[in-house]
């Protein structure tokens, strides 16, 4: 109900309504009536009875133990009777696409009077409607989906299908060749890795991070080696359905005994004996969206080394969900091949050539990790900026205490950092064939990869010191840090450890050190 449909009350008048049986508060220039509510307040009716909120403005002490969406519940909304005259209502939580003005929640080119050579119009464009599409109709999913612990809804799937935002979340290429893409607003061929940037932070908003991978993360890294390396009829049978949102795909690389070292992975697969079909045996795990998918792009021990084979749902092939520190919604799978027969024609790439198809996956994975990490580090900041303004210590802001202001500083720093290197990487890989990239840019992305989880981490940890005990607490204002806080190392690990990432980083340098030069 709008306010001005409500009752206009006087402050006045509120106060008289201030006993045990007679409760109304105002919060924001609205007035509620608590009489009935008091005792099914999880926070108690004593607070609700002091001499200072009952009857009284309480806007300053709600917004100290309240996220504003407790007000936007539907049960909540109920309580509110009338609007004190005279005043507006002026306290917003998080507008559906619009833009955040908490001075950093934005990348720069998104904040006003600024500027960045990266974007163009366009691009501006595109991520207006992209916000509202993921306000809209994704961010509800991600919340419910979160609680519940189901995969992202079909119907998200199909309305993403629509605007052909699978095939956009592939990169730039030929896949998108007469797709009408986010209803035209952008062409096939201006689509450049900037616009599938804008499509990785905006999703990267939600903060929810199980629900982020389940929304097709294992897509976004299993089917570049099909569309890469498969032969014309696997693609022309696979991909159409897979960027329609119908069949799911993942990667399946890591097992239980081998992780980043890919060359000790043990599943096997050998040739039948007429030589038409492989017959695949072991298992894999943490494969994200594994226990939905329809197809696994699978690494395999062969006769001539390591090679990559894409399998279908099938005889013998079975997945078990693995209950990992974030939720389920990302369907994190145990999975076991037991005879699996599979046509030779699902080889991707050389027989042997294994690890080139996995290498050369690995940038594009990377550089989206750092897309997201990259802006989860923001919506940090936007938390942190906000408690410490509206929570009050020694009767002033949290962020009177210079400890805190300096964890702060350190969380856009880095933040600020790691968005600036992605975006210079970023505008190199638009102006890179894939095979240059694959050579110039690992090392760099690599990089880039384990800064940004380290800088995540320390993030996480000093969001927690200034959240204090809300920080480790499911529910309540610190939800979003606790959940930051515990599903942080995921980032950390998936895609390459972040020792192993920066390790590679150097070896690639050292590589390219030329031989004559001398201190
Ligand atoms: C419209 C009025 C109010 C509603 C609908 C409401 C609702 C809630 C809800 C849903 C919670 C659980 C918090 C969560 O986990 O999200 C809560 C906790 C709490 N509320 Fe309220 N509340 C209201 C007003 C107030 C007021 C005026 C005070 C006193 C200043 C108050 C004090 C508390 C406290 C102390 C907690 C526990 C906070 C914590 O565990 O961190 N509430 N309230």
């Amino acid at each position: 109900m709008a306010s001005n449909e409500l009752r206009q009350l006087s402050r006045d008048e509120v106060a008289k309504h201030n006993t045990d049986d007679d409760l109304w508060i105002i919060i924001d220039a609205k007035v509620y009536n608590l009489s009935k509510f008091k005792g099914l307040h999880p926070g108690g009716i004593s607070v609700l009875l002091d001499p200072e909120v009952a009857g009284q403005d309480a806007t300053e002490a709600f917004f100290g133990l309240h996220r504003y969406e407790v007000l936007e519940k539907p049960q909540y909304q109920r309580l509110q009777i009338g609007a004190i005259e005279g005043e507006k209502s002026i306290i917003h939580g998080r507008i559906v696409g619009e833009l955040s003005q908490v001075p950093y929640a934005e990348p720069t080119w998104l904040t006003t009077g600024y500027h960045s050579p990266y974007y163009s119009e366009g691009h501006r464009k595109f991520q207006v409607a992209v916000r509202k599409f993921f306000d809209e109709v994704v961010h509800p999913d991600a919340l419910a989906r979160e609680e519940d612990g189901k995969r992202p809804s079909q119907s998200v799937i199909d309305r993403m299908t629509g605007l052909n935002m699978h095939a956009m979340r592939m990169g730039p290429g030929k896949h998108l060749q007469g797709r009408v893409l986010m209803n035209g607003l952008v062409k096939p061929e201006e689509f450049n890795y900037f616009h599938e940037l804008i499509i990785t932070q905006e999703f990267a908003r939600s903060s929810l991070r199980g629900y982020g991978d389940g929304l097709l993360g294992g897509k976004v890294i299993g089917l570049p080696p099909v569309l890469n390396f498969g032969s014309d009829e696997l693609k022309a049978r696979v991909v159409p359905e897979v960027l329609e949102g119908k069949k799911f795909i993942c990667l399946a690389i890591s097992e239980a005994q081998a992780g980043s070292d890919v060359m000790g992975l043990q599943t096997t697969a050998t040739k039948s004996e007429d030589g038409r079909e492989w017959i695949i045996n072991g298992s894999k795990k943490w494969i994200t969206n594994g226990t939905f998918a329809d197809y696994f792009t699978v690494g395999c021990k062969t006769d001539d080394g390591f090679t990559v084979i894409l399998v279908e749902r099938g005889p013998g092939v079975e997945t078990k969900q693995i209950k990992t520190s974030y939720s389920t919604t990302a369907g994190t799978a145990y999975i076991t091949f037991d005879n699996v027969r599979v046509p030779v024609g699902n080889t991707l790439g050389e027989e042997g050539g294994g690890i080139f198809v996995i290498l050369s996956n690995f940038n594009h994975e990377r550089w989206v990790m750092c897309c997201a990490s990259a802006r989860s580090q923001r919506g940090i900041i936007e938390e942190c900026l906000k408690w410490s303004t509206q929570r009050k210590v020694f009767g002033k802001p949290l962020h009177s205490q210079a400890v805190i202001r300096a964890k702060i500083a350190g969380m856009i720093s880095r933040a600020e950092s790691v968005q600036n290197w992605l975006e210079n990487i970023t505008y190199q890989m638009c102006n890179m064939s894939y095979k240059q990239q694959a050579s110039k840019l690992a090392g760099q992305i690599a990089f880039l990869k384990s800064y940004s989880t380290s800088c995540a981490q320390d993030t996480a940890r000093d969001a927690v010191q200034v959240f204090g005990g809300r920080g480790i607490t499911k529910t309540g204002m610190g939800k979003f840090i606790e959940h930051y806080h515990r599903t942080i190392p995921f980032d950390a690990l998936l895609g390459g450890a972040e020792d192993v990432l920066a390790d590679l980083g150097v070896r690639q340098a050292l590589r390219a050190m030329p031989k004559d030069a001398r201190l």
